[in-house]
């Protein structure tokens, strides 16, 4: 980045030095660390993705903590220099942190937060939104309106999938997948087909409890399988929805094979990461299968999408958004502040990471505790 870099500080006199490397939504998250003798610093550079060299300037000789994004590099270089300047806190503004080395962190001592359970029902709700958008078509319909192409209802104008009463397949049914299942089963009484490594006890409780339901008003009752394997939901389900992290046992987890085992005219939707889809062999399959559609939050080399995607009409794609509400980016903001205030202050570590409402409440003081630090353990705190 060039120099001068843009900075934004709040208390300046502040006696420990927290850095953000962007602005993040809402007010609070800068009131919690300035009232406990923080001097924040926020990093206002018009550059969107910050290279390792300049958070190297932004985190300089004296940096008691950081708050990154999920779009830096941060491994060995990044924590021993924040080591180097006297810190001992760095927090994702984000759930996901497979952009975060923390092997390499934990050998620096440096705590890794990040915020899980605020999002789960924005994104949830997205990836729904981006099941019907990409089921009934909506956006190839918008776009043909706006061209003033539309002369009249037609019987066959945009005829796209009916979700009652279809399957729903989760592949990750962790915090999001399984409030996503929930919307679509609630939403459009389908019947849902999951995979994952642990069983979802409480989402087939919560089918099985809705499935009562309907049938004591004489409706068909919603269904719940969980599957032995991912090819077993590839296969029967007509919508499907990934939410796996994205590790080294889920990267290209749907790739060319796992596609050909999909129905011809199913919706795959991702809001997870982009590389958990082999995004050339997706772009391949779209073009052969034009009643397979695709809803996208997430790319493979984001911000930018693999060749031919931008052009089918089979594809809606968004610029990762899924945990965009305001409640939801604010409350980001607010865990990834005290998860690095909480180390800074030597706070315990918050008890269910699952369940972080006390630290939202804009009318109270939040737990001193630090809400998500994913190597608690491996530093002993
Ligand atoms: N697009 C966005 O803006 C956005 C927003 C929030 C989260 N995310 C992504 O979604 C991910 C999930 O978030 P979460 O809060 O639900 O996490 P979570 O840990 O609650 O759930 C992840 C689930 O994936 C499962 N899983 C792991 N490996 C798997 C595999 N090989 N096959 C099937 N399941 C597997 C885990 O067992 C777990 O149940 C995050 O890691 C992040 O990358 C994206
Ligand atoms: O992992 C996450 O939290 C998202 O990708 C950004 O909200």
């Amino acid at each position: 980045m060039e120099k001068p870099i843009s900075i934004e500080i709040w208390n300046a006199s502040g006696k420990y030095r927290v850095v953000s490397s962007k602005p993040m939504p809402g007010t609070r998250w800068i009131r919690l660390l300035t009232d406990q003798d923080c001097r924040v610093e926020i990093c206002t550079a018009e550059k969107t993705i910050l290279s390792v060299d300049d958070i190297l300037g932004l985190i300089g000789n004296k940096c008691d903590g950081f708050i990154g994004q999920l779009t830096e590099d941060w491994g060995e270089v990044l924590f021993s220099a924040l080591r180097k300047a006297g810190g001992t806190a760095f927090s994702n503004m984000a759930v996901g942190y497979n952009n975060v080395d923390v092997d390499a962190a934990t050998k620096c001592g440096i705590s890794v937060g990040n915020t899980p359970g605020v999002l789960t029902e924005t994104t949830a709700e997205l990836a729904a939104s981006l099941s019907v958008s990409a089921a009934r078509r909506i956006v190839e319909a918008d776009e043909f309106m706006r061209a003033g192409h539309y002369k009249g209802w037609l019987p066959n104008l945009f005829v796209g999938n009916l979700l009652k009463g279809q399957t729903v397949g989760v592949i990750g049914a962790g915090r999001i997948g399984s409030a996503y299942a929930r919307m679509m089963i609630e939403g459009f009484k389908m019947n849902l087909i999951y995979y994952d490594l642990y069983q979802s006890t409480r989402l087939e409780k919560f089918v099985t409890a809705y499935g009562e339901f309907l049938k004591t008003n004489g409706e068909q009752p919603v269904t719940w399988k969980r599957a032995t394997s991912m090819e077993e939901v590839l296969r029967e389900a007509d919508v499907i929805s990934l939410h796996p992290v994205l590790d080294k046992t889920t990267y290209h987890l749907i790739n060319k094979q796992s596609l050909a085992t999909m129905k011809k005219e199913a919706v795959l939707v991702n809001a997870s990461r982009g590389p958990v889809i082999d995004e050339a062999a997706l772009v391949e399959h779209l073009k052969a299968n034009p009643m397979f559609r695709v809803g996208l939050d997430v790319f493979e080399d984001e911000p930018f999408m693999k060749p031919g995607l931008a052009d089918l009409k089979n594809a809606v794609v968004v610029p990762h958004i899924a945990s965009a509400s305001k409640w939801t980016r604010e409350g980001m903001a607010t865990l990834a502040a005290l998860n690095v205030l909480g180390r800074i202050k030597k706070f315990p570590i918050w008890s269910d990471s699952n369940r972080v409402e006390s630290f939202l409440d804009e009318n109270s003081s939040p737990p001193s505790a630090c809400p998500s630090i994913v190597n608690s353990k491996q530093l002993g705190i």
